[in-house]
């Protein structure tokens, strides 16, 4: 057994880790933390190294300024992960449906008077935000059973003041209340979209593409200032400077509630606006061009509907799940794979030398999109020729590329990962060097990953981004030993029960908390 005093050193090495770790998360020097808790340079750099006594005051102040608790007390401090890696898995598990078409339907959901249903949600975090969100504001929502059924009923009229501010600004998604609020009041705010920190990400797009409905927005200190002009409407094809998901999410739902036909080119055709359009089909609005770059939308000034529908498997946990099979050397099955929004990922996979089996196609609840199980197999894979690299939908699904720099760590050779769109994600990518592997930041957008790799367990924070976090999540199960994920709510954010679930094929995941 150590004795105390050795064991107090390796708690203050811990603990200089996990703040040196979160300051570059943040992207500070220690200098600039220095600054931030009235300290010195010198002091911040031997809390680091481990060579500082520190109070519970101090890692206290550490905390509040790096905005990630470092030790909290009490059940609700933020959640980690103690990993037992090197074991297969076995089994099947099942796809849950989206987050992205979730937080797309709760926001549609403002459309109709109505009583919506939405089927099988998934009950993660960024939905938790929306709904407190919703309630702040008079929306009245309740989770009907064990399926994850919820329904949404609406007040007569909304109460935009007593918005959740705090539980707004911690999801980007709110962005997308843009589009139906217009059609409740001339004038509203809306705090800034947070969400995940993977750099400056635009709200231009979304404002150019709402504007010709008369909408127009400005920055105020910490919110959106919106005001409707009801005199102008659309004259002509809307057109999206981006091919994004949100913006056309949210030109589609200023156009269903808009009195006339509206146009809008360059769409996003991906999953979560696939599941919008049905969902909009439902609510009366016709929609031509679904799953099309250019949708022609017939608005309804009114809609009054109670309303029932199942949104669609999530393309990303299905390509997390087959990266788990893949990272573990492990036989599984993944049922329920909406198989048009992961051709192109498996294609690469297949180059690669994946073998995998998949199953007869079957329709989603929602009667519209195409389901298979996948039985992923052991298999040797080596780096492909080529870069790797995402497009918007169809194309390899920008969520699904941090994955690949993970599959690029088992396979012989060298693969070059190019995440163009995210200032800062290919950064989280080096996040893998902790356990061993092989990745090198050759410029702000692209690693190189040499693989094979032997992993080797370790403790890390979890980088405030859900993509690299699970990734970093799933090279854990394959390092043999024990690693501890920390501050998983990043994951919570968009997966349900994902620790529970991978046990449930036989990893070793216990979920634990501070104090
Ligand atoms: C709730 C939701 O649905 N979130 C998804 C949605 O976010 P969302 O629609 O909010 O994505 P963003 O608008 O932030 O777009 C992501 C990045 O791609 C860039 N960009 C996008 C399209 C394009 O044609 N050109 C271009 O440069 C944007 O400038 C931005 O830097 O789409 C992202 C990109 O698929 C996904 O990571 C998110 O999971
Ligand atoms: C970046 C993502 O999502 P969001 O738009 O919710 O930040 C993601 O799902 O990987």
């Amino acid at each position: 057994m150590p004795d105390s005093s050795e064991q107090l050193s390796a708690y203050l090495r811990q603990i200089g880790r996990l703040v040196r770790d979160s300051r570059k998360h943040r992207g500070w020097t220690q200098a600039q933390l220095a600054e931030a808790l009235g300290s010195s340079q010198s002091a911040v750099h031997r809390i680091e190294q481990g060579n500082q006594n520190l109070s519970l005051e101090m890692l206290t102040r550490i905390g509040a300024a790096l905005d990630s608790e470092i030790v909290t007390l009490g059940r609700s401090g933020p959640m980690h992960l103690r990993v037992e890696g090197g074991r297969s898995l076995s089994g099947s598990i099942t796809v849950k449906t989206s987050k992205n078409a979730g937080v797309a339907l709760l926001c549609a959901a403002l459309l109709n008077s109505g009583k919506t249903t939405l089927r099988k949600v998934a009950r993660i975090e960024e939905v938790s935000r929306l709904l407190e969100v919703l309630a702040s504001i008079g929306v009245r929502t309740r989770w009907l059973n064990e399926d994850n059924d919820l329904e949404i009923i609406p007040p007569a009229k909304l109460d935009l003041a007593g918005m959740d501010v705090a539980a707004a600004r911690r999801t980007r998604s709110i962005i997308m209340f843009l589009g139906p609020l217009m059609h409740h009041e001339d004038e509203f705010e809306l705090p800034y979209a947070g969400g995940c920190a993977l750099g400056t990400r635009t709200v231009e797009p979304h404002m150019t593409a709402l504007r010709p409905f008369g909408l127009e927005v400005k920055a105020a200190s910490g919110s959106y200032r919106a005001r409707v002009d009801r005199s102008r409407r659309p004259t002509r094809a809307i057109v999206l400077t981006e091919r994004g998901d949100t913006v056309t999410e949210n030109a589609l739902m200023a156009a269903a509630g808009h009195d006339g036909v509206t146009v809008i080119r360059n769409a996003s055709p991906n999953y979560m606006v696939q599941d919008l359009c049905f969902f909009l089909t439902e609510l009366g609005v016709r929609i031509e061009g679904i799953g099309t770059t250019t949708l022609t939308v017939h608005g309804l000034p009114r809609i009054h509907r109670d309303v029932d529908y199942a949104p669609s498997e999530d393309p990303i946990e299905a390509m997390s799940l087959v990266t788990a099979a893949i990272v573990t050397g492990s036989e599984i099955t993944v049922c329920r794979v909406p198989i048009e929004f992961m051709e192109i990922e498996l294609a690469i996979l297949e180059e690669m030398g994946l073998d995998y089996d998949r199953g007869e196609e079957y329709p989603a609840a929602n009667g519209r999109t195409r389901l298979v199980d996948l039985v992923v197999r052991p298999s040797s894979l080596r780096a492909p020729n080529d870069k790797i690299h995402p497009m918007p939908f169809p194309g390899l699904n920008i969520d699904n590329l941090p994955f690949f720099a993970l599959i690029g760590a088992t396979a012989q050779g060298t693969t070059l990962i190019h995440d163009w769109v995210y200032e800062n994600r290919a950064l989280y990518f080096t996040e893998l060097t902790k356990l061993g592997g092989r990745v090198s930041l050759l410029d702000a957008h692209r690693v190189n990953v040499e693989g094979p790799t032997r992993w080797s367990a370790a403790e890390v924070i979890c980088p405030p981004a859900l993509r690299p976090a699970v990734v970093v999540l799933l090279a854990m199960l394959a390092a043999k030993g024990t690693s501890v994920l920390r501050n998983v709510y990043v994951i919570n954010r968009g997966y349900e029960q994902l620790a529970s679930r991978l046990n449930q094929l036989g990893a070793r995941i216990e979920i634990f908390r501070d104090l």
